[in-house]
């Protein structure tokens, strides 16, 4: 039956869309293709290679069928988990935790409501069960509507909920199905009672890829098998295997006097011991439900179970150490943070504020061999120009090395913070995030703002240098917060600058929609003349050598600012007369 599948296997690929399917030979294909067990044959095949299962092939399907899978350029089927959990109302467990995890890895997560709970970080105070018709109602809205890849399942409250939700599993035999056996809440309280053990062993892991209990999960499915050590949970993983999934991890969390964090996976043929270090937190709340939900994130990507679940294991390490001291609320087991940002937004600033084109009046930009020829450091002349005056700050330091440039930059963001200040970084993107700056500046030989903004995100300050209105759109396309234009005069302190003068400058101001900083060979004696040329979205002055290459730094920020308010000040008469 496998042979005379492989005619047709090209088309199937696509079905497949396994990443590692790709690099396996058709040839080899056709003998790799297993019928899965427990559904028709010549319906769906486990494909296994290395005696790994590495994708399914549903041996009817159409090209059509395929279609939808294949990136057309314009339209992209991203990967999709269903999770058919609970709600936990206090947002670290169940669902909530569901759709962080799966986002957080970079895929789409629909919802099957099964219980809405009453809960929070001291335990659980109510539940209230869905109907087992609106359970296959949801079922029935999302599978009939998109294209499932995983199905994870969370709590299961009831036989009548397994059913409906078994019902479903066999119209569309080719979902993937992680089972994570909740039963009890990490404050101990039940979710699932003893009645449904029974189905859940003879219809429900028979089902399922991967099946992910904790240690007393894995006890109860067991008949109240004692398990307390690794080597018991070898056995755990083994009899569990024996009931039908594919693959059992038996997670070891609470295995006792364990200095590692052990986790034991059985494919069938292989046992793989995961070990890592234990993070002590009790910020544990939700850990089972992010894994479980990680694992069918992964395999909705297209990877094999094995590095599906350490991908898994080492995410939920690292929201347990990010998370370790943040505290939501005052019980004994605070939820994680899946996208390790509380905490650091928190730390960085306390507050974050959209761009304030205001920021652009007097724009001071580093150089690092002016500052090497003052014999200054760069946190020092960052310093000396915020205190003269300087609204914003760009680190321009072409030829630092970069772990300099990172240190500097650093200690620059310390300084800026202190004061306010939005500091930029020149050119370096990577610099940018390794200090977590407020920004790049690139000019149009540099990384395409476009793709400045979707490595940096919605929030960072993005400025593009333009010697044309044609540049200028082109960056508010790409979702700049702000313009550069020069050199407005010749200047020493880039070489080969084409100048644009007083005119250019008003050219491009004229059509901008975006806020503009002048620049090049601007300095006292002509900052006043450049903000007069009547231009509303005419923000500032960019300035390296009037204030950098000067003796007193502080003294020469003071003074263009002086000039600066007075054009201000100047406009708004000429505007009032
Ligand atoms: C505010 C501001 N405007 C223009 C530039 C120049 O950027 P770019 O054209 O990328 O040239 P380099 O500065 O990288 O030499 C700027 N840096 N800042
Ligand atoms: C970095 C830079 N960019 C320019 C541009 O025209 O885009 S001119 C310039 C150098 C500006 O230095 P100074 O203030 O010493 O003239
Ligand atoms: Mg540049």
């Amino acid at each position: 039956m496998a042979s005379s599948l492989s005619a047709s296997l090209s088309s199937h690929v696509c079905l497949a869309r396994k990443e590692s399917f790709s690099r396996v030979p058709v040839k080899a294909l056709s003998r790799c293709l297993v019928p899965r067990k427990g559904l028709p044959e010549k319906r769906c095949f486990r494909i296994l290679y290395n005696r790994k299962i590495i994708g399914a092939v549903d041996s009817m399907a159409t090209r059509e069928d395929a279609t939808p899978a294949i990136n057309d350029g314009s339209k992209i089927r991203v990967p999709h988990v269903l999770t058919v959990a609970g709600s936990d109302s206090g947002g670290g467990a169940g669902i909530q935790a569901d759709l962080k995890a799966c986002a957080a890895r970079g895929v789409y997560c629909s919802t099957v409501i099964t219980a809405v709970t009453a809960q929070n970080t001291v335990g659980v105070q109510g539940v209230s069960l869905v109907s087992e018709e609106f359970v296959a109602e949801q079922l029935k809205s999302v599978l009939s509507d998109m294209h499932v890849d995983v199905v994870k399942t969370g709590m299961l409250p009831s036989v009548g909920i397994v059913k409906v939700l078994l019902h479903s599993l066999n119209e569309f035999p080719n979902l993937a199905l992680v089972v994570d056996p909740v039963m009890v809440s990490t404050s101990g309280d039940v979710l699932a009672g003893p009645s449904i053990i029974d189905v859940f062993r003879e219809e429900l892991l028979p089902r399922a890829d991967i099946l992910t209990p904790n240690l007393c999960e894995a006890s109860t499915l067991l008949g109240g098998k004692q398990i307390k050590t690794v080597g018991d949970m070898y056995q755990a993983a083994k009899l569990l295997h024996d009931m039908g999934p594919r693959n059992v991890l038996v997670k070891g969390g609470d295995l006792p006097d364990s200095f590692d964090a052990v986790d034991v996976l059985f494919d069938g043929e292989e046992f793989y011991e995961l070990r890592a270090a234990r993070v002590k937190t009790c910020n544990t709340h939700g850990t089972g439900c992010t894994l479980a939900s990680c694992i069918a994130a992964e395999l909705a990507k297209g990877s094999p179970i094995l590095s599906a679940v350490k991908v898994a294991k080492r995410f939920v390490e690292a929201t347990l150490d990010y998370s370790k001291e943040i505290v939501v609320g005052n019980g004994p087991q605070g939820p994680l943070d899946h996208f390790l940002r509380i905490k650091k937004d928190i730390q960085v600033s306390g507050k974050h504020w959209a761009f304030d084109p205001k920021s652009l009046v007097l724009y001071a930009v580093t150089d690092s061999g002016m500052n090497r020829n003052w014999g200054r450091s760069i946190m020092v002349a960052v310093k000396d120009a915020i205190e003269g005056g300087a609204t914003i700050v760009q680190l321009r330091e072409k030829d630092a090395e970069t772990g300099d440039f990172i240190e500097a930059a650093k200690s620059c963001m310390e300084v800026c913070r202190s004061y306010g200040v939005p500091l930029l970084i020149n050119d370096r993107v990577d610099v940018a995030l390794a200090c977590d700056a407020d920004g790049v500046h690139v000019g149009q030989s540099d990384m395409p703002a476009r793709l400045v903004r979707t490595i940096l995100g919605p929030d960072k300050i993005i400025g593009v240098s333009c010697k044309t209105p044609d540049q200028a759109h082109r960056a508010w396309v790409d979702g700049a917060d702000y313009i550069g234009c020069g050199g407005v005069y010749p200047t020493n302190t880039k070489e080969n600058n084409r100048t644009i003068g007083l005119d250019g400058l008003k050219a491009i101001c004229l059509t901008s929609k975006l806020p503009v900083v002048a620049i090049g060979g601007i300095g006292l004696l002509n900052a006043g003349t450049v903000m007069g040329i009547g231009a509303p979205n005419l923000e500032g002055v960019a300035v390296v050598s009037a204030i950098f290459d000067r003796e007193c730094i502080l003294e020469e920020a003071r003074k263009l600012r002086l000039v600066l308010e007075e054009a201000k000040h100047q406009s708004l008469v000429r505007e009032s007369a």
